[in-house]
């Protein structure tokens, strides 16, 4: 990503699909063993399907928070075409192809794993695959959750990250300076510089605050008689967090409005992981999001790199991007 801006220097760039590309790229090396180079037609082809299923769900997810709606045929259709635009684009990969003629003896990927388990449990005669529901499209549905839970989710934060630092310059800036000094210019910031560089992670949770990508997170079902707080929850009630009240409840923030990362910042300037009960980005409790631990090296290390080398501005004579847009991706 890096090597596009730097050729892209004197001309304007959409950054959107670079990041998406970036992610993808992660997700992919992570589910398939595959990273692919800009403007691979496969690669291409897949981003076109993923931004096609992310459109439909984005715009279109009431289903989930009323099931009632599954009645409606179209609610159906809707279902059936993400389903199998989601197929589509695993069976596009040339990986998946692969392996499912030839599942390999090391494990590399998440694909790999299971389809070593599926063998496993054939070989020593048991039914379990079936039981535990590892049949092929089992697998290749549960790749698809983690390619759809991993992907537009991390690139859409990354999106709103580049937004803000477009609005707010003095805190772009402030995070190239905290790299300069802290990192400098003769290496790239790695992992282990999240302990030290607190400004860049403050503004990351900040980001993650303002801008919920999933802020009515995900339906929940109470499977016993159950209770949150003062509230009594049924057995069985269905349970939607509205994240977005939470995350800008003037009881819980100073000006909840405004994008302001000293808020994870002490007097000190050291880090302040959760500032306030009412911070739950990637959910809580044991449904909580799979991915948080991936998603933060992610936009750490993506802003990071992008900021040491690159400052983001908007083309002269352009708007600065809308920041109540419409980028939610639940
Ligand atoms: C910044 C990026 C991300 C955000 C903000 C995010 C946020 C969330 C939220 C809010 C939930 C629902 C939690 C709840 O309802 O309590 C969730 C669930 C989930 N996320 Fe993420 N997520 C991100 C990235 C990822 C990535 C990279 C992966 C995988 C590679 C992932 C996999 C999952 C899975 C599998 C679930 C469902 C967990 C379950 O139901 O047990 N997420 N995520």
């Amino acid at each position: 990503m890096c090597q596009t801006l730097t050729s892209f220097q004197t001309i304007p760039l959409d950054m959107a699909p670079e990041l998406t590309r970036a992610v993808t790229n992660v997700v992919c090396s992570l589910c398939f063993n595959t990273r692919y180079k800009r403007g691979d037609a496969e690669f291409e082809t897949m981003l076109a399907y993923s931004k096609g299923i992310v459109d439909t769900v984005a715009k279109d997810s009431l289903v989930d928070v009323f099931p009632w709606l599954q009645v409606c045929t179209f609610t159906m259709h809707y279902l059936c075409f993400i389903h199998i635009k989601m197929l589509t684009i695993l069976l596009l990969c040339s990986a998946v192809k692969n392996k499912k003629k030839y599942p390999g003896e090391s494990v590399k990927d998440l694909l790999d794993a299971l389809l070593k388990a599926k063998l496993n449990m054939e070989n020593n005669n048991s039914n379990i695959s079936q039981d535990v529901g590892l049949t092929e499209d089992h697998i290749l549905m549960t790749v698809g959750d983690i390619f759809g839970a991993g992907v537009e989710t991390t690139s859409t934060v990354l999106k709103w990250a580049v937004a803000y630092l477009l609005h707010y310059p003095e805190v772009q800036k402030k995070i190239q300076e905290e790299l300069d000094a802290k990192v400098g210019f003769g290496r790239y910031p790695l992992l282990s510089d999240r302990k030290i560089l607190h400004y860049t992670e403050a503004a990351i949770s900040e980001v993650l605050r303002i801008r919920p990508v999933s802020p009515l997170l995900i339906p929940h079902v109470a499977l016993k008689d159950s209770s949150i707080g003062e509230y009594t929850i049924p057995k069985e009630a269905r349970v939607v967090i509205n994240l977005w009240s939470l995350h800008h409840d003037e009881k819980e923030w100073i000006n909840p409005h405004l994008f302001n990362p000293d808020r994870f910042l002490d007097e000190n300037g050291n880090r302040v992981y959760s500032p306030s009960q009412s911070y739950l980005p990637f959910g809580a409790g044991i449904r909580v999001c799979l991915g948080e631990a991936l998603a933060k090296m992610e936009i750490f290390l993506f802003l990071s790199w992008i900021l040491q080398r690159f400052t983001l501005e908007v083309p002269e004579g352009d708007h600065l991007p809308d920041l109540e847009g419409g980028s939610l991706v639940l």
